[in-house]
């Protein structure tokens, strides 16, 4: 049986990666705690490949608080650079194949098309920087990997832009949200049903993917489903960019074409709002 190791299992998609595990008796995959997987240290990582010896290892561990990244570029270079590069070469070492996640946030953004693979990224904050030095990490050191980028993940764990409203809503009568940045959600249980899809039907047709649930909204739009769904009364107020300001620079479209990722290995995604309301029946 192939064993796989699972780094930055406490996160978001970590806890999403367990639960699907679990509902779907994913066998062998093994989530180590943080104190024995960071992926910092090497002397550590080494002794885990060396214990369960992977066929897979799939790297959910990241810095992933954008506006933060702006003041703190060593430390989010650290973890979704360097942090990468060492899963990276380990993997080689011990011929595992790495899935590594990435983001939508690679990309400028300038652009109102579906962003397919082999479209330029071109960063605009921190945080989409160290992430695309991640992607070029891997790229470089593991002869086998699978790269996913996804975006705006949310779930019912972890923080997250659904828990926030829920949150707001519950307190507030009106919030102003940004209108004129245009995305996909993903609900993390999907996509982690995705990659636990593509370890079961591994065809070796390594290399970028993009992977986000289907349809394209803003995120003022993502907030009226929120709040619509939950049956939460609020008033919600489009805003440009310009009148919520943010220490980081968000794309302002980032939509992904997923056509790749579904011919490749036969999958089917589900509509955003669909698995919203899948993710707020959970919630509730
Ligand atoms: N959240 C989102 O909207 C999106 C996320 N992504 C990508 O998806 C992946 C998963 O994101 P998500 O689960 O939401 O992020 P989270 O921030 O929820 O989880 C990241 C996890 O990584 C851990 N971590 C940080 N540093 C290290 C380290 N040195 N060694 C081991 N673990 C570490 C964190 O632990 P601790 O909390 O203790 O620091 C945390 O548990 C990331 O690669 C992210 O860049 C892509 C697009 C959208
Ligand atoms: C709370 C709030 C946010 N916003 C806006 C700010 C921002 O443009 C957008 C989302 O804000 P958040 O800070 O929740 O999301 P943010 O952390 O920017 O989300 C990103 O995280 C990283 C990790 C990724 O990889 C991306 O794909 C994306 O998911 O909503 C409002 O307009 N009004 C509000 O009241």
């Amino acid at each position: 049986m192939n064993t796989t190791l699972v780094f930055g299992g406490s996160g978001q998609l970590g806890h999403c990666l367990q639960a699907v595990a679990n509902r779907i008796s994913f066998e062998g995959i093994i989530f180590p705690p943080e104190g024995e997987a960071n992926i910092l240290d090497v002397e550590a990582l080494t002794i885990l490949f060396e214990k369960h010896k992977p066929a897979y290892s799939i790297n959910c561990a990241a810095y992933t608080a954008v506006d933060k990244a702006e003041d703190e570029l060593d430390a989010a270079r650290k973890v979704n650079r360097d942090g990468a590069e060492n899963l990276a070469k380990l993997c080689t070492k011990f011929n595992c194949t790495l899935i590594q996640i990435s983001t939508d946030f690679v990309f400028e953004g300038n652009i109102p098309k579906l962003l397919n693979e082999d479209d330029a990224a071109s960063p605009i904050s921190v945080y989409g920087l160290t992430k695309l030095e991640g992607e070029q990490a891997v790229t470089a050191n593991a002869s086998k990997h699978y790269t996913i980028r996804t975006s705006w993940l949310y779930s019912e764990y972890g923080n997250n832009f659904v828990k926030t409203m829920l949150k707001l809503g519950a307190d507030r009568s009106e919030l102003n949200i940004i209108a004129d940045q245009v995305g996909t959600p993903t609900y993390a249980i999907d996509l982690a049903g995705a990659i636990l899809h593509i370890v079961n039907n591994d065809n070796h047709q390594y290399g970028i993917y993009h992977y986000s649930n289907e349809g394209v909204t803003s995120w003022y739009d993502f907030a009226v489903g929120i709040f619509d769904i939950a049956n939460v009364k609020i008033k919600v107020n489009p805003i440009k960019t310009s009148q919520y300001p943010t220490k980081a620079t968000r794309p302002k479209f980032s939509a992904m074409d997923k056509s790749k990722i579904k011919s490749t290995f036969n999958l089917s995604i589900p509509y955003w709002r669909d698995s919203l309301i899948a993710c707020i029946k959970e919630l509730r």
